[in-house]
């Protein structure tokens, strides 16, 4: 039987135009933490993904945009272990997610962690048990070590340990938030998923909690996946961009480099109003770092 989607097919131009942007890393960053390779979703006949691929450097943090219903939720489900694809590899540390079994797949999780959009926390426990609770799957540590870690986690988040007995339903938005993220550092992963991180925050909670993002990333030398809508999370964060579009990654690279790719779908998602306000913040960014470049260059002992 002949496979239709291997088969030979008349393509647009535009299918059969080369990916017009693949920009890794400019520093040597060894080997990819993710590898994505000609990965196939299919729901019945509709296909999702074709042949799409990505890697995923360490300690970058990679963020996947694209319109509604392309499968940035399923490829993430996909790299979590969640789902399978229909074809291709999806490799995380090297392993086959996508040919794991149950036990390597338990493995495997305890090395990321994830920070879901919606039910981010177990709404029957407190906070210190919604934390604790990935610690006490692992059947391995005493109470008295995972009480430590919980409230570490905690101060990490910037949740002081009055909240710890709260429910979820008395927390705000933020603050739920940040104990989900606290649960998902519970394993000190070095790999963090994170799944629309600001949405549903007011501003100011939301800048707080992308500064929270930023200040773990550098410390924790973390690599970060992250699916956004909101531009100014995606410009504050984002080292490098992955956009899928027409069922593949279309461009990957830093902003700047994606945003100046010729294709309907950037220039509608990027440059309207919200994206010229988000460009602005990249721009006072680049001179903030230039001027700090200089400083630094004037305060170094000249020989
Ligand atoms: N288990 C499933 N069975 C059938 N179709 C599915 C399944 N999971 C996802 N889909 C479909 O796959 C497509 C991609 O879904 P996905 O949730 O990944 O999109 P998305 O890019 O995250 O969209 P949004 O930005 O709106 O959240 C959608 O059309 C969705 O209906």
């Amino acid at each position: 039987m002949i496979d239709k989607e291997r088969a030979p097919q008349q393509r647009s131009p535009q299918q059969r135009s080369p990916q017009q942007l693949n920009r890794k890393p400019e520093e040597d960053v060894g080997p990819p933490v993710v590898e994505i390779c000609s990965l196939w979703t299919k729901f019945g006949k509709t296909v999702i993904h074709q042949d799409l691929n990505l890697e995923i450097y360490a300690g970058e943090i990679l963020s996947i945009v694209g319109g509604s219903g392309t499968g940035k939720t399923v490829l993430l489900r996909q790299m979590l272990g969640l789902e399978r694809p229909s074809r291709g590899c999806v490799r995380v540390f090297g392993e086959d997610i996508s040919e794991a079994g149950p036990e390597q797949l338990q493995r495997m999780r305890n090395h990321w962690g994830m920070l879901f959009q919606q039910g981010a926390l177990y709404s029957a426990l407190t906070v210190f048990d919604n934390i604790a609770q990935p610690m006490r799957e692992l059947r391995a540590l005493p109470e008295d070590v995972i009480r430590d870690a919980v409230l570490l986690k905690m101060d990490m988040v910037g949740l002081g340990a009055e909240h710890a007995n709260k429910m979820p339903s008395d927390l705000s938005g933020g603050m739920t938030k940040r104990a989900a993220l606290a649960r998902a550092l519970a394993l000190e992963p070095r790999l963090l998923f994170l799944d629309e991180p600001t949405a549903g925050l007011d501003p100011d909670a939301s800048d707080a909690f992308v500064t929270l993002i930023q200040a773990l990333h550098r410390e924790l030398k973390l690599t970060v996946v992250m699916v956004t809508h909101d531009l100014d999370t995606l410009f504050a964060l984002s080292s490098r961009i992955a956009v899928l579009a027409e069922k593949h990654v279309l461009a990957v690279g830093p902003s700047r480099d994606v945003l100046r790719v010729n294709h309907p779908f950037i220039k509608q998602f990027f440059l309207g109003g919200r994206g010229q306000r988000a460009l602005e913040v990249l721009d006072e960014r680049d001179e903030e770092r230039d001027e700090d470049r200089d400083e630094a260059a004037e305060e170094e002992p000249k020989e």
